[in-house]
C-alpha cells in the first residue's frame, strides 16, 4: 500500500455492514460497502449527495413531492408559528428533519393544507387530503425536529402545478444481504442483466468483498488521493454456477477535486487452461432533480421536456431492452425525459382544479409508456454528460475499456412493482451505466481486463436554449 495515501475510515453502515468512508481535503466524500463493493454515497464539497439510493435501503421516513413547477405567487397567509403549534412530533423523528409540501389554493381561498407529509405528522392537526388533485401553489418547508419542538424553514419554492396529494407510510429499511443495494453504483459482473444463465446482473453486487491490502501496482498513481482497494475471488458456491477462477480487483478513488473513479481489473486465474467470457456494467444511479418535471411554462400546443438530459449518445445505435433488444439508432437530439405534466394550460385555466385533473389524468394514461427508458447504447463516445437544469449541475462520465452505455429509468409503473424502491423515487434518479455488453469480454488464463469509470460533477449554468452540448462534451 502506498505510504502517502489519504487514510480511509472503516465503519458500520445499514444493517451493521462494513463500509469504507473516503474523504478528500476539500470536503467531498464517498462511501463503499464491502458488500457488493458497492459505492453508496458520493458527496461534493458542499455535502450534497450526488448518487441516488432508495429510501428503502436507508429506512428513512418516506415523503415525496408529487409535482410542481416554477411559477410566481406570493403567500403571506401561513406563519411558521401555526405550524409549530400544530406539529406533533413522534419520537421516531427525534433529531431528524422532514420535508413538507404545503399547498395553497390561491384561486379559491386563502387556505393552506399540508397534503403530503410523513405519517407522524398526519396524526397532528394538519388536514390531510389524500388522492386529490389541485391546481395549487407549492411551498416546501423543512421541519427540523429536535425532540420536543419543531422549527420550520421556508424554502421559498413557489410553484403552480396540478398536484396529487398522496399519503405514504414511513419507509422501513428492507435491505439485507443477499439482496443487492438499490442505488449507488452496483457492479454487474460476470453478467449484465439476464444475458446469460446467472442471476440478474451477476453475483458480484451481492457478495462480500475484502479489502485488498497489497494490490499489484497501478499504472497511474493514486498518491495524495483517498482510495480503497477491494478484491473478490470465487467461492465454492459461485464455482458451481460459474466454474471459473478469477481475481476481481476494484479500486475506488476520490480525487482532490471530488471526482470519483472506479477501476476494475479482472484476471483469469483458471488453471485448467480455459478462457472465460463476461459482460459488465457500473450501474450508476445519479441523483437528479425531478426528471418528470417540465423546465418552464410553455404554450398549450407545445410538448414540455424535462429538465434532465443526457448528451453524448445522439446518433448512436442502441438495443432497446423494452423491445426485445431490437436495434435502433438514437435521433439527433439529446435524450430527454417527457414530463408527467406534458401539456400545460394557458393563463387562468391553471387555477381550475377540474381542468387540471382531467389533463393530468389523460396525459398520464397516454404517455406513461413513452417515459420509460431501458436502452443499451453500443460503441459510444468515451464521454457522456448528464445535465440537470434545476440543480444547475452537470455530471460528466468518462469511461475506458467499456464501449457501451446503458440508460435506465423504470418510470412509474415499474417503480411501483419494485419492492426496494419507492413509488415516486424514479423521479429523482437516472442510471447511466458504463458497460461492456454487446461484445462480451473474453480472457484467457493469465490475461487481465481493465475497465474504468470516472465521474465528475460540475456546476452548470444551463438555461433553456443556451447550452452548447459540444462544450459540455469537449470541455475538460
Ligand atoms: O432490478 P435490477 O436487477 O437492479 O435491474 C435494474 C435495471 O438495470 C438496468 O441496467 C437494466 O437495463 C434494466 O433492464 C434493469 O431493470
Amino acid at each position: 500500500m502506498s505510504s502517502d495515501r489519504v487514510p480511509m475510515e472503516i465503519t458500520k453502515g445499514v444493517n451493521g455492514l462494513d463500509k469504507v468512508v473516503l474523504r478528500e481535503v476539500r470536503g467531498s466524500s464517498a462511501e463503499v460497502y464491502l458488500y457488493g463493493a458497492h459505492v453508496t454515497s458520493w458527496k461534493n464539497d458542499h455535502g450534497e449527495e450526488l448518487l441516488f439510493v432508495s429510501s428503502k435501503v436507508a429506512g428513512e421516513n418516506g415523503f415525496r413531492l408529487v409535482a410542481g413547477m416554477a411559477y410566481y405567487t406570493d403567500l403571506t397567509v401561513l406563519s411558521f408559528n401555526t405550524l409549530k403549534c400544530q406539529s406533533k412530533v413522534s419520537p421516531v423523528n427525534k433529531g431528524g428533519f422532514l420535508e413538507v409540501l404545503i399547498v395553497y389554493i390561491s384561486a379559491i381561498s386563502h387556505l393552506a393544507f399540508i397534503v403530503y407529509t410523513s405519517s407522524c405528522l398526519q396524526k397532528g392537526c394538519f388536514m390531510f387530503l389524500e388522492d386529490t388533485y389541485f391546481i395549487v401553489t407549492l411551498f416546501i418547508v423543512h421541519l427540523y425536529v429536535d425532540g420536543q419542538s419543531v422549527s420550520c424553514i421556508w424554502h421559498g419554492l413557489p410553484g403552480c402545478s396540478p398536484v396529487k396529494a398522496r399519503s405514504d407510510n414511513p419507509v422501513e429499511a428492507n435491505f439485507k444481504p443477499p439482496k443487492a443495494i438499490r442505488g449507488g453504483i452496483p457492479i454487474c459482473f460476470p453478467q449484465f442483466s439476464n444475458l446469460g444463465s446467472l442471476e440478474q446482473h451477476g453475483f458480484a453486487r451481492n457478495r462480500f468483498w475484502s479489502i485488498d491490502t497489497d494490490p499489484p501496482p497501478f499504472s497511474t498513481t493514486s498518491s495524495n488521493k483517498a482510495f480503497v482497494d477491494l478484491i473478490l475471488k470465487p467461492s465454492e458456491e459461485d464455482m458451481k454456477s460459474w466454474p471459473h477462477s478469477y481475481e476481481f480487483r476494484l479500486r475506488v478513488t476520490l480525487g482532490p477535486g471530488g471526482d470519483l473513479m472506479l477501476t476494475s481489473r479482472i484476471r483469469n486465474t483458471n488453471t485448467d487452461g480455459k478462457p472465460f467470457t463476461f459482460t459488465f456494467a457500473y450501474h450508476t444511479y445519479f441523483s437528479v432533480s425531478d426528471i418528470s418535471l417540465p423546465s418552464d411554462l410553455v404554450p398549450l400546443e407545445k410538448l414540455v421536456f424535462s429538465e434532465v438530459r443526457v448528451e453524448g449518445l445522439e446518433t448512436i445505435d442502441y438495443l432497446d431492452n423494452l423491445l426485445n433488444r431490437e436495434r435502433f439508432t438514437e435521433q439527433g437530439d439529446a435524450i430527454t425525459f417527457e414530463s408527467e405534466v406534458n401539456i400545460l394550460f394557458p393563463g387562468v385555466l391553471c387555477y381550475v382544479p377540474c381542468v387540471s385533473f382531467i389533463y393530468q389524468y389523460v396525459s398520464n394514461s397516454l404517455c406513461s409508456y413513452m417515459k420509460k427508458v431501458d436502452k443499451i447504447y453500443v460503441s459510444t463516445p468515451t464521454k457522456i454528460a448528464i445535465l440537470d437544469h434545476e440543480k444547475k449541475r452537470t455530471f460528466v462520465l468518462r469511461k475506458d475499456g467499456l464501449p457501451d452505455a446503458v440508460v435506465w429509468n423504470p418510470w412509474d409503473k415499474k417503480a411501483k412493482a419494485m419492492v426496494d424502491f419507492g413509488d415516486d423515487e424514479y423521479k429523482h434518479m437516472l442510471c447511466v451505466e458504463a458497460a461492456a455488453v454487446e461484445k462480451p469480454i473474453t480472457l484467457k488464463p493469465g490475461e487481465e481486463w481493465k475497465g474504468r469509470q470516472e465521474l465528475s460533477a460540475v456546476p452548470s449554468s444551463y438555461c433553456s436554449g443556451q447550452l452548447d452540448p459540444q462544450r459540455v462534451l469537449q470541455g475538460s
